[in-house]
């Protein structure tokens, strides 16, 4: 007989928009008590998540389970880096790039059976500056986004997109140079995108081709563009065919530098990140231990796609008046 594995399930309480006081019920019923000697923690403040995940890998516990967004899963990710524990993810954040991207489903109870599967895989990680992350880093519009989000009391998948449109009104875009084992551009950028996994959260593909085992970064460059590029923009996101775009430039790369006129704010994970003007950025292969849905079990759950685009699609419509 195996012994049962030790597993810390971490809960930040103000992720996405669900209350999260039944979740350690949930957590307890649905879990395998025969699998697993559980422990279950709600974060007290930003950063909390951390702390305990390294305490977590002090004490050789096996699993630590993220319950909310990204931002908590690269909280808790960045403290098992290159350990035997796995981190496990419960997908109630505003955007769940990283669960979505692994295919976990977005139902708690659905998530929480991909964990009893105990179906471990090695993943990429990749930083800049030194600063972890494991979905998406950023220069340029969408760092932007992450800040002016981080500022407003709500969170929410509309209340960002409401935030993309307002401030889309008012960017100025800036001039960069990329250098890379493709060599070096130098180009006038909406935004640079940086991407281990291929979606910033929400089903916005940024990095359709995105790989977490390849030990590469998908690059996506955004030109300037029009407001009546938008929406053509739009739907290609969410159809994961932004590549095709003719405003778009896309690269992999194992490392690259992005060097931009002054400091200033990028995005890591989707949490704003003041940087120095320039970013070095690489990719570590293999650094990360996560519990995945096996082959089989993919897709077993039916999320409303299409209902969350044609929301997305009627929030631009309203902001921009058209
Ligand atoms: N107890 C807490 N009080 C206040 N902030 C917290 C607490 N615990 C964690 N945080 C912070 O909450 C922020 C948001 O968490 P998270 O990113 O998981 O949710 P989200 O932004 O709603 O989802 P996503 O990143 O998927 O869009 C993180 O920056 C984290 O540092």
């Amino acid at each position: 007989m195996t012994s049962k594995k030790k597993l810390l399930a971490i809960i930040n309480p103000i992720s996405g928009t669900h209350q999260k006081s039944d979740i350690p019920k949930a957590v307890k019923e649905v879990l395998d008590s025969s699998l697993y000697d559980i422990n279950i923690c709600f974060t007290e403040y930003a950063g909390h998540a951390t702390l305990l995940a390294k305490e977590a890998v002090s004490s050789d516990v096996d699993c630590v389970l993220s319950i909310g967004g990204d931002g908590t899963c690269n909280e808790i990710a960045k403290a098992l880096v290159h350990s035997n524990t796995a981190l496990g993810i419960i997908p109630m954040g505003s955007g769940n790039g990283l669960a979505r991207h692994l295919d976990i489903p977005m139902d708690v109870m659905g998530a929480l059976k991909i964990v009893n599967e105990r179906n471990i895989v090695s993943l990429d990680y990749c930083k800049a500056n030194e600063k972890l992350f494991f979905c998406t880093c950023g220069v340029g519009f969408d760092a932007l986004v992450s800040h002016r989000f981080a500022e407003g009391k709500h969170r929410g998948g509309m209340t960002y997109v409401k935030k993309v449109v307002t401030e889309y009104l008012k960017y100025k875009t800036e001039t960069y140079l990329i250098v890379s084992e493709n060599g070096k551009i130098k180009e006038k950028a909406f935004l640079i995108a940086c991407a281990n996994a291929s979606q910033y959260g929400n089903n916005a593909y940024i990095a359709p081709h995105a790989n977490m085992q390849d030990g590469k970064i998908d690059v996506t460059i955004i030109l300037p563009f029009t407001p009546f590029d938008i929406a053509p923009m739009a739907v290609q996101l969410f159809t994961k065919v932004i590549d095709k775009n003719p405003n778009i430039r896309t690269f992999e790369t194992p490392y690259l530098k992005i060097i931009r006129e002054n400091p200033g704010i990028m995005h890591i994970d989707g949490e704003p990140v003041e940087m120095d003007k320039e970013i070095e950025i690489k990719c570590v292969h293999n650094g990360l231990k996560a519990i995945v849905p096996r082959e089989n079990s993919k897709k077993l759950f039916i999320e409303p796609i299409h209902t969350a685009f044609w929301e997305v699609i009627d929030t631009i419509k309203t902001e921009l008046d058209i």
